[in-house]
């Protein structure tokens, strides 16, 4: 996204003027809602003299937190480190580890992020208790993670808290119970106003509410001098109703805080044809104010669309169109006069609402030699095996005594685990030489030893080389920002989990669901089977249920600039044979 020479628009700029304690930012896809937040800090932090002022700006994605924090890092030069760009929980899990003691967790709470590590630790409990449990327990998970985001009760919520009180644990929804839990005290709040003088939070049609509980006890309760707080989002794009979000917040947020609120109807991401397909999915979705084009857009921009016989004939369509795009850029007529047509493959997205149906055309990018990589997943930013395994390896380093931290390391490993397993034991375990030759970095008395011998290793995988490049500016960057004192394998750890995850660097073409493209930017994308049960998902049969589906279409076709195609195929292959397809409805709102 370049910002670089943006003139905002008068409603923009007057958002990012604005002086009042509370504002809501209520505006529709590509209106510069991200440009005005970063502009908008700017302002306050150029305005504000009081050098230890600092900005909280949260955002829903690690990826999105690091797109913010570079973003300022380039326009504010040292004036960017006043901002922290987080996501809320790694916020939340940060003053667990700085201040968690007082509530009583353990200076290192182990961090159960895997289901397994859960059920294990439930069974363990409810046998404990003289309790069984007849089902599948990841569903009571599923309802205790959903329980707790909604912030209502429901069945072994309080068993499941004591069972992870007794281990020292904290799982996500967890993290920010304990957050909320620690926040309550004055001192707490006494300390947030100490260092923030302004609370930005991004992507807010995704706050869950408990994630607005955390949020109303660190800014303070209304009618107090509580934090400045800015909110923005867009209704229209809350897809994530399935982890407990509830866009009504913003509202409850405006009328708790009597928030000022303003709207931004404008797009400035794409072109004509684009902005006219994605207000007529927004207009269906009647969340008031609706987008209005008023942008004079210079590139026409071109929509189109596909019907294949089948999934695999679907899949080699969309791989010719990228090998197009690749080659010869974006459809004549659809880019503005004077602007280039030529396009990265980095800049090309084809979407799916659900992985599966990505499959093909995954299949027909690789027979035609087309690079292509999968959407931020947390741990994509390192390639090779081995490299993960380093990663494993300090987070077992960290807190050798965690079991779970025993287990990802076993399964980065590929192998299975005892529990008087060392982290040697597990390495010698594998037949792999290059499991082998990590063997050396267990025994390196301090993390800065690890490093040195991390260089040393001879290490023969294609990827290697590119992902030591990255664990090498992860560790520079926080080796420059620590003291000796401070670089332990728990702090260095900490430092990847905050910042090493986002957007992966990888070139190639994104394939990618589309709650991995939200709040991205792509010139030309695809949206691949448009077909009822796919998209909308077979299982929104409520109106509901549906308008969420419609929410999803509206923000894959809502990230293109330039180029958009929809395609679908007429058989798909299921279990039971090959069976004929039914176009998606909302490509009659579209009118393709
Ligand atoms: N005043 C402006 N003039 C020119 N370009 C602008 C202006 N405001 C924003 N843009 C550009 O429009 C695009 C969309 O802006 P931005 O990413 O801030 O939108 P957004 O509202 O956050 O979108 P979304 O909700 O879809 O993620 C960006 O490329 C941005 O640089």
């Amino acid at each position: 996204m370049a910002d670089v020479g943006i003139r905002l628009s008068e409603a923009q700029q007057a958002i990012v003027d604005s002086p009042e304690k509370a504002i809501v930012v209520s505006a529709g896809a590509g209106s510069g809602k991200t440009e005005v937040v970063s502009h908008r800090i700017e302002r306050i932090l150029r305005d504000s003299s009081e050098e230890d002022f600092r900005i909280l700006a949260v955002s829903y994605t690690v990826r999105a937190a690091d797109a913010l924090r570079s973003r300022l890092e380039k326009r504010l030069g040292g004036l960017h480190r006043r901002v922290d760009a987080e996501t809320i929980h790694s916020f939340c899990l940060n003053l667990l580890r700085q201040f968690g003691t007082r509530i009583g967790l353990p200076a290192d709470p182990e961090i159960l992020t895997r289901d397994e590590d859960r059920i294990e630790l439930l069974q363990y409990w409810l046998a404990e208790r003289g309790q069984s449990y007849a089902g599948d327990l990841s569903s009571v998970l599923i309802e205790l993670d959903s329980a707790r985001a909604a912030r209502r009760s429901t069945e072994y919520l309080d068993l499941w808290r004591d069972a992870l009180e007794s281990r020292g644990a904290v799982d996500y929804p967890a993290i920010l119970d304990k957050a909320l839990e620690l926040l309550d005290s004055s001192w707490m709040r006494r300390h947030m106003r100490r260092t923030y003088g302004q609370v930005v939070v991004d992507e807010a049609q995704n706050l869950t509410p408990a994630q607005y509980a955390v949020l109303c006890s660190l800014i303070g309760v209304p009618d107090s001098n509580y934090i400045d707080a800015m909110l923005v989002g867009d209704e229209r794009q809350s897809i994530v109703g399935f982890a407990g979000a509830d866009p009504e917040l913003m509202n409850r947020f405006e009328r708790e805080y009597h928030a000022r609120r303003f709207s931004l109807n404008e797009n400035y991401r794409s072109a004509r044809k684009i902005v006219e397909v994605a207000a007529r999915v927004a207009d269906r979705l009647a969340i008031k104010p609706s987008v209005d084009d008023t942008v004079e857009f210079a590139a026409s921009g071109s929509v189109n669309f596909f019907e294949a016989e089948d999934e695999v004939k679907e899949g080699s369509f969309v791989a010719d169109w990228v090998k197009r795009l690749i080659e010869q850029g974006i459809d004549e007529g659809a880019a503005a006069p004077g602007e280039s047509r030529g396009v990265h493959p980095e800049e090309i997205a084809v979407m799916g609402r659900t992985a599966a149906s990505l499959r093909f055309v995954k299949s027909a990018l690789s027979e035609r030699g087309i690079e292509w990589v999968e959407g931020s997943a947390e741990d994509d930013w390192l390639e090779s095996q081995p490299a993960r395994v380093v990663v494993a390896l300090i987070n077992f380093l960290s807190s050798p005594s965690h079991r779970s931290a025993r287990r990802q390391l076993a399964d980065a490993v590929d192998v299975t685990s005892e529990s008087s397993d060392g982290p040697g034991d597990l390495l010698a375990k594998s037949a792999s030489p290059e499991m082998q030759a990590l063997l050396p970095l267990v025994d390196s008395h301090n993390v800065d030893e690890f490093f040195v011998r991390l260089r040393a290793l001879d290490i023969k995988n294609i990827a290697w080389r590119s992902d030591l490049a990255q664990l090498e500016e992860a560790w520079s960057r926080f080796s420059d920002s620590t003291d000796e004192a401070g670089r332990t394998y728990s702090n260095f750890r900490a430092h990847i989990t905050r910042h090493q995850r986002g957007d992966i660097q990888k070139p190639g073409v994104r394939v990618i669901t589309i709650h991995k493209a939200q709040g991205r930017e792509f010139k030309a994308v695809a949206l691949v089977a448009c077909n009822e049960g796919q998209i909308p998902d077979f299982r929104a049969r409520e109106v509901e249920a549906v308008k969420a589906e419609m929410r999803a279409f509206y923000v894959a076709l809502s990230r293109a600039t330039r180029q958009i195609l929809l395609t679908r195929a007429k058989t798909r292959m299921t279990n039971y044979g090959s069976r004929r397809t039914q176009p998606s409805q909302f490509l009659a709102i579209v009118r393709i």
